[in-house]
């Protein structure tokens, strides 16, 4: 795997503001994401909670502000192979559960001859070493969520982000998910997700970042925000008010 000196972390926006069609979407949001903890990033429907992972993870540029990883000199590439992120639904190369793995070893720069073996480990620590030549796309939904983690945890990421990764599965499959977000955040990634399941922020979270209309309202340790969150919107969204 490559060698790894520095840290990418903390992750600082400053005054991040994103519009499109004219239309101010994120607005001039402040925020600095340490290591280790997992931040839960909650809020309605809107709010731009997945605008904000994605620009986090830089698959949107700041249309107003700046982003800045660890010290602000490592080049894009080092930035990329150091974070992952999960979507609500995974976005899986036309190939088999292993040759996706096996693609993402090749780009994380780990030699040809190394890459069967360590697929089929990724595989097998994600319960998939039977499905391992089946094609990524006709696995079945939490299959390819987990495929997706697989995919991610052989990239060792320092920060992993997940948007809604559990909303299209069922009980037993969320577990497995949340089982793996535990295993990503006991290996020492940061963990920042989305999700819509107030149980599973607070099975998750050890703080909150509440967005709404674009803003950020507010960020609180998950054992304060959960007993009384300081801004009116969340706690109208804890209340299951509806809140835009
Ligand atoms: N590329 C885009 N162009 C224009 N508008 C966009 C774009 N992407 C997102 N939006 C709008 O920005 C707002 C925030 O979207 P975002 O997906 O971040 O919300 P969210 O908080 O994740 O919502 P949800 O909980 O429904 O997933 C929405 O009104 C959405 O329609």
């Amino acid at each position: 795997m490559v060698g790894r000196d520095g840290s990418i972390l903390p992750l600082e926006l400053s005054r991040v503001g994103f519009s499109a069609g004219g239309r101010p979407l994120i607005r001039d949001i402040s925020l600095r994401l340490e290591a280790g903890s997992r931040t839960l990033v909650l809020g309605p429907n809107g709010a731009g909670k997945s605008l904000l992972l994605r620009l986090c993870h830089g698959l949107l540029t700041p249309t107003g502000g700046s982003i800045r990883w660890g010290d602000g000199a490592m080049a894009a590439e080092g930035l990329r192979r150091r974070q992952a992120m999960v979507f609500q639904r995974p976005v899986l190369l036309r190939r088999s559960a292993l040759a996706n793995i096996r693609y993402v070893l090749g780009l994380m720069g780990m030699p040809r001859h190394r890459r069967q073996a360590a697929a089929m480990a990724a595989l097998a620590r994600f319960d998939l070493a039977d499905l391992a030549l089946r094609p990524a796309r006709v696995l079945s939904g939490g299959e390819q969520q987990r495929l997706a983690l697989a995919r991610a945890w052989v990239m060792e990421p320092e920060i992993l982000f997940l948007d809604e990764p559990t909303s299209a599965l069922d009980p037993a499959a969320t577990q497995a998910v949340e089982t793996a977000i535990q295993d990503f955040h006991g290996s020492g990634a940061k963990i920042v997700m989305t999700t819509h399941d107030l149980g599973q922020a607070r099975r998750l979270a050890d703080e909150v970042v509440f967005l709404a209309g674009g803003a950020l309202e507010e960020r609180t340790p998950a054992s304060i925000f959960f007993k009384g969150p300081a801004s009116a919107r969340a706690r109208a969204f804890l209340a299951g008010e509806l809140v835009c």
